[in-house]
């Protein structure tokens, strides 16, 4: 028996709604594969953590989470209990840059049923490498003086090592798919930080044969990938750049509430995380109507970097033969409850075992 061994934080508002359908059908499939066992650790960490503790995690939460083999994580933030820059950097962004999640890969593409804002969508299905441990989210910086006087300054970090690294796997990533990898740059208008940018790309492209590259500023890129999103097959991109522009990606599939990311560790030292690209939607928490389906993409992502590709192709297939049956939350248009759209899942997965 295969045991993969899992820490859970489902965090802030519909955090915690999507996750325990997540686990449910991990467990589904657990079944179905016969010889794989999911084994779970939660653990509350999250803004209601900090009202009572005054920290987002334990301070041995970190060595707790890196005895698993992956995290799964829902979503963190509530501005009315926490300023988003403490909750994020306490648990979110602490666990990214600790464990060197140096690589957030976030697909995005058409699902049968599921309409998109665009009237003509011609098919696409692309994917953002997003660097994901430095760049623009950087803590280097500080405040002066108060009043009219004040200052802040931010720097933004571009080490060699980790910009590389991003675009080496965008460029091995894409051997595997179209074979084309586009550049997020900026090069007109961020003077240092963005023509080393373009500089490491054109370097590391020299080093992979048969990939088509093409480089496009940031803001005629989002423009182009609303109105062209087919063009796109591997987008490499700076942290502020890919969070965007994935942001955008999941609307022209139709909703943020759709799309997963993986956030990776390269180096075999910590865990990898999974999660979806979007918060924790104040706005609808508590309602029994957020989109499970992003959480739910997360877990065939987390099955397919534990080597159960084929585990988790079945699960995509049966989450689009979901929405294409017009089982849809409100977001998508749809009726359904989050219970009923992950209900359906698992419902036709059990029909698989
Ligand atoms: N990785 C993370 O944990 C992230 C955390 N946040 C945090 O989440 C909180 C809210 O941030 P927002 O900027 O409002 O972004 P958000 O992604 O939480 O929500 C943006 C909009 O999309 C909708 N939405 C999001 N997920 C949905 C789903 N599954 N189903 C249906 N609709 C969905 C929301 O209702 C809202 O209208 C903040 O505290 C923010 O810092 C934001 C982005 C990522
Ligand atoms: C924080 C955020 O928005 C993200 O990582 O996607
Ligand atoms: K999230
Ligand atoms: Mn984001």
């Amino acid at each position: 028996m295969k045991k993969i061994k899992l820490t859970v934080i489902p965090g802030d508002g519909i955090g915690s709604e999507v996750m325990p359908h997540a686990l449910d059908i991990l467990d589904v499939i657990g079944e179905i594969h016969g010889g794989l066992d999911f084994e779970y650790e939660h653990f509350d960490y999250g803004c209601d953590y900090y009202l009572k503790h005054g920290k987002m995690m334990a301070d041995d939460g970190m060595e707790h989470l890196a005895e698993s083999d992956s995290i799964l994580l829902g979503a963190v933030g509530d501005a009315s209990k926490v300023p988003d820059h403490i909750s994020l950097w306490g648990l979110l962004l602490k666990i990214r840059q600790e464990f060197e999640l140096a690589i957030n890969v976030r697909p995005a593409k058409v699902f049968r049923g599921i309409d998109s804002p665009l009237s003509a969508p011609e098919d696409f299905d692309l994917v953002v490498v997003r660097e994901n441990s430095e760049g623009e989210y950087s803590s280097v910086g500080g405040r002066m003086y108060r009043g009219d006087d004040e200052i802040a300054i931010q720097n933004n970090v571009f080490s060699k090592r980790a910009t590389k690294q991003a675009m080496e796997y965008a460029f091995k990533l894409s051997a595997g798919r179209s074979h084309h990898v586009t550049s997020a740059t900026k090069s007109n208008g961020i003077f240092h930080a963005m023509p080393f940018w373009d500089e490491v790309f054109s370097e590391t492209s020299a080093q992979y044969e048969g990939i088509r590259t093409s480089q496009q500023h940031i803001d005629a890129l989002a423009a182009s990938l609303v109105t062209h999103p087919q063009r796109y097959d591997t987008i490499v991109a700076s942290n502020l750049f890919g969070d965007i522009l994935t942001d955008i990606g999941a609307a022209i599939m139709g909703s943020i509430g759709i799309a997963p990311s993986a956030n990776l560790n390269l180096n075999d030292k910590s865990p990898s995380m999974f999660e979806p690209v979007h918060g924790s939607a104040p706005d609808i928490a508590g309602r029994g109507i957020a989109n499970p389906i992003g959480q739910i993409w997360t877990v065939k992502m987390l099955l397919d970097h534990h080597g159960e590709e084929e585990m988790g192709s079945m699960l995509l297939n049966t989450m689009e033969s979901v929405t294409a049956d017009g089982i849809l939350t409100p977001d998508v248009g749809g009726g359904a409850s989050t219970d009923e759209v992950a209900g359906e899942v698992i419902k036709r997965l059990k029909r698989k075992m």
